[in-house]
């Protein structure tokens, strides 16, 4: 397991929250949601979009975001939210390999204040008038590209 993680914030969909559990079990990811979730975590379809992979993936669940912050000030690492209105190209960013990549709510991102305390916003430039991505097709984009700079792809 990379110490790279995801985290979720209060996601919404729980088919897209399915396919990145399966994602992070295969790539070796662990994911922390943050809660409250649009739907029971137990939810079936969570559970289907994750096949079994959803059972290996390392999810670690946080009552809200203070617990969340609480766990990242004890781990000391950075937050880095990937968001619509990032400044900075995911591409071009540095990535670290402790770093805590967070995603927002399908329906809403993430408020302005935790917009304020991430240690950095990155963004997946897309094409002029189009609003965002889907949230597990911008997981997998910036975690393949925080694992391909930090080397942490298993070697074939
Ligand atoms: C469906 S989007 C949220 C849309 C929401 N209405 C908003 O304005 O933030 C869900 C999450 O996917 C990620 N996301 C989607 N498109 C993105 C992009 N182009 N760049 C960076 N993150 C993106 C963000 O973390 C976002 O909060």
């Amino acid at each position: 397991m990379h110490s790279l993680s995801l985290a979720l914030f209060q996601p919404d969909i729980p088919g897209n929250a399915g396919t990145i559990l399966r994602m992070a079990a295969c790539l070796g990811l662990s994911v922390h949601i943050i809660e409250p979730a649009g739907f029971d975590l137990s939810d079936k379809a969570l559970k289907r979009a994750g096949m079994d992979y959803a059972a290996q993936a390392a999810l670690v669940r946080h009552i809200n975001f203070d617990h969340f912050e609480a766990w990242r000030a004890q781990e000391k690492r950075r937050l880095v939210l990937a968001t619509t209105k990032g400044a900075v190209g995911y591409t071009n960013f540095r990535f670290d390999p402790s770093d805590v990549l967070l995603f927002g709510r399908e329906s809403a991102g993430v408020p302005d204040d935790v917009h304020a305390l991430a240690d950095a916003r990155i963004l997946i430039p897309m094409h002029p008038g189009m609003r965002s991505l889907n949230l597990a097709i911008s997981t997998a984009m910036v975690a393949g590209e925080a694992l391909r700079q930090t080397g942490a792809f298993a070697v074939t």
